[in-house]
């Protein structure tokens, strides 16, 4: 006898794979040099594959919610979400008091010719912040956040990038994170403020 996902389990994973495909056709974009006519053709393919995603829509993306595994999980977030194109997705790992995630970038996170934008990692490296915060207990919402950029971040290359939660003040807890070559060597340095929501303690609220 077989046991079947539930559907909304299908219908999610069905998300995630179009999200990866779109991930996909975001990089063959920033990449291809085929000519005007197929160029166009593909936009009108792509126009009407659009229409149809729109013919049922909600009014954001996917919230948080527990899955099937019981862990915490949002779908739609822009940095860990399988049903957000936008997200790597990072796959974050706890790892005693840090937390830490091994990714690779793509070709369309280019910033400075052949390597990845600032504002990209500073984005991921804001959310592993937060979320080495989170498993700390202290969840909040960002501050502040200090970038170190010390070398040229490539795409195409798996790195790591690691987070720990470091002190604790009333509301205000502050992380520190690196994005790293897998030799350890050091590309993006960070500290980040994250202070509790007042209305989290007594009505927690997702995050964005
Ligand atoms: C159920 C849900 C659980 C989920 C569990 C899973 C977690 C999964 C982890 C995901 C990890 C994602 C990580 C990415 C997270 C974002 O991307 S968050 C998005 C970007 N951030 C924002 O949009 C924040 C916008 N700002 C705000 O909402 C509010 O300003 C804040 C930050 C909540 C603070 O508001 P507040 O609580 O009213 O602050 P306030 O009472 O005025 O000040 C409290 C203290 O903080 C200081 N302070 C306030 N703002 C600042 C500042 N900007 N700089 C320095 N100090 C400040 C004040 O001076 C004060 O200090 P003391 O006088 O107490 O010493």
């Amino acid at each position: 006898m077989t046991i079947e996902a539930a559907p909304v389990e299908a219908r999610l994973q069905a998300l995630c794979e179009l999200s990866a495909q779109v991930r996909d056709l975001m990089d063959a974009t920033a990449l291809t040099d085929v000519q005007e006519p197929e160029l166009t053709a593909v936009t009108a393919m792509l126009a009407e594959a659009t229409a149809r995603l729109r013919a049922v829509t909600r009014d954001t993306p996917r919230p948080f919610e527990i899955g099937p595994d019981g862990s915490l999980r949002h779908l739609g977030n822009a940095v860990t979400g399988g049903a957000n194109p936008h997200a790597l997705p990072l796959v974050v790992e706890r790892d005693g008091a840090a937390v830490h995630a091994r990714l690779s970038f793509r070709p369309m996170h280019e910033g400075p010719p052949g390597s990845v934008h600032g504002g990209i990692s500073a984005m991921i490296l804001d959310h592993l912040l937060g979320q080495a915060a989170a498993a700390a207990g202290a969840a909040g919402m960002t501050a502040s956040l200090t970038v170190h950029y010390r070398k040229p971040v490539p795409y195409g290359t798996p790195l790591l990038a690691r987070a720990e939660h470091v002190r604790a003040e009333g509301r205000k807890s502050w992380s520190e994170g690196q994005i790293t070559a897998l030799d350890g060597t050091p590309l993006v340095e960070a500290t980040g403020l994250f202070i509790t929501p007042t209305g989290w303690t007594t009505h927690p609220a997702p995050l964005p």
